[in-house]
């Protein structure tokens, strides 16, 4: 067959070349016949056949590369006639082996994905002069669409970071996120030095868009790319910089590298929008409705071209990402000291932390990724937000590993991108609760009280270990954020915004969008609802049975028997003397006793609010909470399905009935009932052999059993009480199966 088209070709080729020579045909009109010869079925049956069988199956094989080759050799021998309609052949060629691509995917439904969007390669275009890549939060080089298309279709490829505290300082850019930006763009550089002899442009600006016109203006630019990015306010002004530089007819393109499925594109046709806000009903508008597979992995660029000069640029440090504060003797506080133990920058460190996980960490995943003793989950959120990994790479990556098939772990990377398309319909999801009635929760104002939480200072071990792994290294796993999230917002009846706030400055993974989700959700107002609360002890018998975890975080705990290791003030006095402990001195007092009066107190106030707005926000049949949306707000997402029965007519809004947790539709029955069937409060694995180690040793010690006679006492009082609320039939931690 190999022969086959060659010969056609060669046929076609020879006859046109002898045309050329007569003086029949000019060469425009000789790139034109090749044009219909190849594109336009002249040749059918071959090229059908090759674009078919072998481009998508096999883009790297021979026969593929020879055909391109040929296509090459005919604008390599016209090459000084005509660039527009060089460019025209080679647009042609791309379109006709896109669409045979197409045809191709379609045959062969069912076996393995390949790209859909875009055949890396194949068609080598004819160069166009100068590209501005910017690179934003796609800091990657591996599946960079971008900076893929770039390096084969222009001349050089001038690969720019612009940073404008203006323009991006509301978003995502707390001190931790700007100490790791600074980082990754250092690595980027490097690789970018060391691989490529290119290296990367960097400018501080107040207004992007004049700034890149500068650049285009000094580098005669023809193109500007970039991997767009979703969030409402970026979106915005990066639609303004489009349309002002399309303007100036260049070509400007974005790519969607970063997140599985666009935001934009994700509609809930056939799904409804019951259900909104949980990740089963997100996956199932992206399986009904996606606009396709989401194709694989793009490796890094052969080469990235350069120009012939640069234009100037900032040194990474003048951009003032990482400011260290100093001291009054003029030294530097160097916060993030461990922060650069504990983390490997750049693309390196994230396939580096991927590959762990896939051989070691996944094994436990399904079942224990609660655990913060063990490095049971992926550690790759700070990666996937700067994008020096593609969640696709990931997923990718994951699949082909027969433990990386885990279902959990696909549905965490469908989490992020559900956060996204939440944002996306739901712009003010940072800043004010989805849940109207929500906005009048009472709330405590206590400095001092936010301020231990912050600091890692509440006196529940597990607590303060959590904060202070985020005060350290600015991450912690996904079960902490929840206990310590659970504590702030269902103990101390601090709102989910400082909680949300606190994590934007000091998480080097904040990301506006899946941070504001979660809080949200913890905080009683978000899409979903969480139908748990964490318990500050019993929490740590599934995350941290041993104590090893706030052993690390808390050194100054770590001699504490595993009994007490949670309970430091269950400890007889003799035994914390011994290990040089003294609570309210050496380690803090707990800032509240009475657990099960403070989660009381919250679940008063819960109830307080909603029957307030029980009128037009809570559903009469199913006592669910109701969201009201402007139905024009929902329109685009909606498809053909018009969720009829939701639509109150005279307002104009779709209410939607949303997930709410069962002991606050309990509550709003019997407001004043003192049982709780529906107690949320996880248990943990109860452990009766640690109750009855304490009891041991404070019976076994005089002065434990007398001076603290009267806390033990109220504690017990208070356990057996939370204990007898709760009408859980097992023990197991629902949350771990989630
Ligand atoms: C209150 C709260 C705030 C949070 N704020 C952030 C934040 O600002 N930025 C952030 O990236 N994650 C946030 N998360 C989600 C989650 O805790 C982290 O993504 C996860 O702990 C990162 O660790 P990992 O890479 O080991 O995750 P893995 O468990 O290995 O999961 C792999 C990836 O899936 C995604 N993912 C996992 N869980 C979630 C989730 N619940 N929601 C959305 N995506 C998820 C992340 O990109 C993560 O890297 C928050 C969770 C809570 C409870």
């Amino acid at each position: 067959m190999q022969s086959q088209w060659y010969d056609n070709m060669e046929k076609v080729k020879q006859n046109i070349i002898e045309e050329i020579k007569s003086g029949k045909l000019d060469p425009e009109h000789a790139l034109s016949e090749i044009t219909k010869a190849v594109c336009q079925c002249k040749i059918k049956d071959t090229v059908a056949d090759i674009t078919n069988n072998l481009i998508c199956v096999n883009p790297e094989s021979e026969a593929t590369l020879l055909f391109f080759a040929l296509a090459e050799s005919y604008i390599d021998s016209l090459q000084n006639s005509s660039t527009s309609c060089l460019s025209c052949l080679n647009h042609s060629l791309k379109d006709a082996s896109l669409e045979s691509c197409g045809k191709s995917k379609r045959k062969n439904k069912g076996g393995s994905k390949k790209q859909d969007s875009y055949i890396p390669g194949l068609v080598k275009s004819v160069k166009r002069g100068a590209c501005i890549l910017w690179f934003r939060r796609d800091l990657r080089l591996k599946d960079n669409a971008a900076l893929f298309d770039a390096c084969e279709n222009y001349d050089s490829v001038i690969p720019v970071f612009l940073w404008s505290p203006l323009e991006e300082g509301n978003l995502s850019t707390g001190g931790a996120t700007k100490f790791w930006l600074e980082n990754s763009l250092k690595s980027l550089r490097k690789s970018l030095r060391t691989s490529y002899s290119s290296t990367l442009i960097v400018r501080k600006c107040d207004n992007i868009s004049m700034e890149l016109v500068g650049l285009i203006r000094a580098t005669n630019a023809k193109k500007v790319c970039w991997t767009a990015l979703y969030e409402p306010e970026i979106k915005k002004r990066d639609d303004t910089i489009m349309t002002t530089l399309k303007k100036m007819c260049l070509d400007v393109q974005t790519y969607h590298s970063y997140l599985l499925y666009r935001p934009d594109k994700v509609q809930t046709e056939g799904v409804g929008l019951r259900g909104i806000g949980s990740v089963t009903h997100f996956l199932e508008a992206c399986r009904l409705n996606s606009p396709g597979p989401i194709g694989d992995p793009l490796p890094k660029p052969g080469i990235i071209p350069i120009p012939s000069s640069w234009p100037s640029s900032d040194e990474i440090e003048d951009l003032g990402l990482y400011a260290p504060p100093r001291r009054k003797d003029g030294t530097l506080v160097d916060w993030a000291a461990n922060f650069r133990q504990f983390w490997k920058f750049g693309e390196e460190g994230a396939h580096q932390n991927l590959e762990n996980f896939l051989s070691e960490g996944i094994k436990n995943y399904e079942k224990e990724s609660c655990r913060s003793d063990m490095p049971n989950t992926a550690i790759i959120s700070p990666y996937l937000h700067f994008g020096e990994i593609s969640s696709r790479s990931v997923l990718s990556a994951a699949m082909f590993t027969d433990l990386g098939k885990s279902p959990k772990f696909q549905r965490k990377l469908a989490w992020r991108d559900l956060a996204y398309w939440l944002y996306y319909i739901f712009p003010t999801m940072n800043s004010e609760p989805v849940r109207p009635p929500f906005k009048f929760q009472r709330w405590s104002k206590n400095k001092v009280s936010l301020r231990a939480w912050q600091k890692g200072d509440t006196g529940y071990p597990l607590v303060d270990a959590a904060m202070q792994q985020l005060w350290q290294v600015g991450w912690m796993n996904n079960y902490m954020r929840h206990v310590v999230a659970s504590f702030l917002i269902s103990y101390l009846h601090i709102s989910w915004e400082e909680g949300f706030k606190w994590f934007q400055d000091t998480l080097v993974d904040a990301d506006v969008a899946i941070n504001a989700m979660m809080w949200q959700n913890g905080g009683f107002s978000g899409f979903d609802q969480w139908n748990f609360v964490m318990h500050p002890v019993d929490a740590a018998l599934t995350c941290d049975p041993k104590g090893d975890y706030v052993r690390k975080w808390i050194p100054k705990l770590k001699d504490l028997p595993d009994e007490f290791i949670h309970q430091p003030w269950k400890c007889p006095p003799s035994i914390l003397r011994r290990y040089g402990i003294t609570l309210g001195v050496t380690y803090p007092n707990r800032i509240i006793v009475d657990l099960h009066e403070a989660r009381e107190q919250s679940l008063r106030d819960v109830t307080l609010v909603r029957r307030k707005f029980a009128k037009g926000y809570i559903d009469k049949h199913t006592g669910n909470d109701i969201v009201p949306i402007p139905a024009k707000i929902l329109l685009p997402v909606m498809g053909a399905s018009k969720d009829h029965d939701l639509l109150d007519e005279e307002s104009g809004r779709l209410l939607i009935p949303v997930i709410t947790r069962k002991e606050f539709k309990y509550r709003m029955g019997n407001p004043e009932a003192k049982d709780n069937p529906y107690n949320a409060v996880l248990k943990g694995y109860v452990s009766r052999k640690r109750d009855e180690a304490i009891i041991w040793a404070n019976q076994n010690d005089f002065t434990a059993s007398t001076i603290n006679e009267a806390t033990l006492r109220a504690q017990r009082y208070s356990d057996k009480d939370t204990h007898n609320s709760s009408r859980r039939t097992h023990n197991k931690d629902r949350f771990s199966s989630v």
